[in-house]
């Protein structure tokens, strides 16, 4: 099976400051991987890069035994690479069903030009019910974004992602800025998300990492600091030192 994403020798200069350096990585299919780090060591910018966000300035970009070094964002989107950002994007006066349908909408485009508005409609509804129930977030679908609690509005963020239909979700902090009462209800979506995609979850709560990912990338400096399972990760000395040690000394 080809490997839904690679990066080789991927690397990111702005000026003399070396962002992301010489990345070598690797997305297995259905992962459950974290990428962590301290502020600074370029997680975002790893994710801007794989987005199409901003171009590298070396090395390379593969998903599913293609190169998409070069592909423009909304091919990627296409090409079934779906992020979540750290900055609220929704329409916050529209209801959740509405955001989500919206987002089914653009990825359907032309496609569901061929059936009859009753028959589109139709269709519509019934994927924005299926994808809010499999979240089990269907209790919100007629509430409108900007009554919802800020965790909430996190989970309708994943809920958009998941419209494309990826095959890659690069989560960035999905539960940030989120109180500790909210957070749990995200783990729990986290861990309801279809098993076949592969996810990327950066993150700096290393309660929710370690609970959600088996396989975790540490990130220094724009370098592969190391790379292993949680047991390996919580256990290893420099991580200690430079990370983890000042939350979970
Ligand atoms: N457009 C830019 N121009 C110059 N430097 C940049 C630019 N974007 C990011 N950087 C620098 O790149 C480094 C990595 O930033 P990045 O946001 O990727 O880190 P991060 O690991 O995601 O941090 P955090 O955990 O705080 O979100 C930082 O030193 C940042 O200042």
């Amino acid at each position: 099976m080809t490997i839904p994403l690679q990066t080789v020798g991927l690397t990111k200069n702005y000026g003399g400051l070396c962002v992301t350096d010489a990345v070598d990585f690797s997305l297995e299919p259905g992962a459950r991987h974290a990428l962590i780090g301290p502020n600074g060591a370029g997680k975002t910018t790893f994710v801007n890069l794989i987005t199409g966000v901003i171009p590298p300035t070396s090395g390379e970009i593969r998903s599913f035994g293609r190169d998409i070094t070069n592909m423009a964002p909304r091919q990627r989107v296409k090409h079934g690479i779906a992020r979540t950002f750290q900055i609220n994007s929704l329409f916050p006066q529209l209801t959740t069903a509405e955001n989500v349908a919206l987002a089914i909408t653009e990825r359907t485009g032309a496609a569901s030009r061929m059936f009859s508005r009753v028959e589109r409609d139709a269709e519509l509804e019934r994927e924005t019910v299926t994808l809010l129930e499999d979240l089990s977030i269907l209790d919100m679908a007629n509430k409108r974004i900007a009554g919802l609690a800020y965790g909430q509005r996190r989970m309708v963020e994943i809920a958009i992602a998941l419209a494309v239909k990826p095959q890659i979700l690069l989560l960035d902090e999905p539960a940030a800025g989120v109180p500790t009462n909210e957070s749990r209800a995200i783990i729990e979506l986290l861990e309801r998300l279809p098993s076949h995609i592969s996810i990327l979850l950066i993150e700096h709560d290393m309660d929710l990492v370690f609970r959600f990912a088996n396989k975790i990338t540490v990130l220094v400096e724009g370098h592969v600091l190391l790379e292993g399972d949680c047991a390996q990760i919580r256990s290893d000395a420099r991580v200690k030192e430079i990370y983890l040690g000042r939350r979970h000394g």
